[in-house]
């Protein structure tokens, strides 16, 4: 069962997931052509490679189970194949409106538009294949994180429904992001993810830990989150708990 505590610790673990997946799409530059529709001349790829790439992977793991789980959200939910996997009863632990959000399509337009040129160097490699593959590992991190908003919202609600009834029902938006922001918590975030950016994206050898060169910046590590990922995550908190008792 999830409880705000074990939620919030959720979300530290993520933030080694997310900092991991950045260092690897780090590793690449640009490769702009992933991103090309023209690109692709084979008539089995329609659209950019990138589109190719994540329309199929997410297929497969469509089919083996990946969106039974109600942490995970395609970005191409449309046509997706059902699971084959062996049913594993999961507690539905989100109440129904809620749980269907989904800004995927958001979260897709500000890491192509915004984030990605923040932190990949500017250049072609050839390797496109990768890059499409370290997108896709990285998005699906940000997507969980900021979707997992749903299950820190339903842990708030559940922990003091009393304070948050009246102020869905009388729709208080306002009201709602000032019970559901802690701004020392935010702080707390923002300073761990910047750590973790400069411990994780070390080079290590045998012989010495090589100080002030970092795989990722961790100043971009630590903007990203304060600008994006926490304001986004309790966007998906608000527009949850807004639907909660419905
Ligand atoms: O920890 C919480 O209470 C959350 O709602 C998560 C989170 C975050 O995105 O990290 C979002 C809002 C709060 O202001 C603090 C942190």
């Amino acid at each position: 069962q999830y409880t705000v505590d074990s939620a919030r610790a959720c979300l530290v673990r993520q933030e080694d997931t997310i900092i991991f997946a950045l260092i690897e799409r780090a590793k690449f530059p640009l490769n702009s052509p992933t991103y090309n529709h023209t690109f692709t001349s084979i008539s089995q790829i329609q659209g950019s490679l990138l589109h190719f790439f994540i329309r199929n992977t997410e297929a497969i793991q469509s089919k083996a189970g990946r969106y039974t789980n109600p942490e995970e959200i395609p970005f191409f939910p449309e046509n997706l194949p059902p699971s084959v996997a062996p049913y594993y009863p999961s507690s539905e632990f989100l109440h129904s409106a809620g749980a269907l959000i989904n800004i995927n399509k958001d979260i897709w337009k500000l890491y192509f538009h915004v984030l990605l040129p923040m932190f990949v160097a500017s250049g072609d490699d050839g390797n496109y294949a990768q890059t499409a593959a370290a997108d896709l590992t990285l998005l699906q991190a940000i997507s969980r994180r900021i979707h997992y908003g749903r299950f820190v919202a339903e842990a708030k609600f559940r922990e003091t429904p009393q304070i948050f009834e009246s102020l869905i029902r009388a729709k208080d938006r306002k009201a709602l992001m000032k019970v559901l922001t802690l701004e020392s918590i935010e702080k707390m975030v923002v300073k761990r993810v910047e750590k973790k950016a400069m411990v994780f994206g070390h080079e290590v050898s045998l012989e010495h830990v090589k100080e002030g060169t970092y795989k990722v910046d961790p100043s971009v590590v630590s903007l990203l989150y304060q600008k994006w990922l926490i304001p986004l995550t309790k966007n998906v908190e608000l527009e949850y708990l807004l639907r909660r008792l419905d």
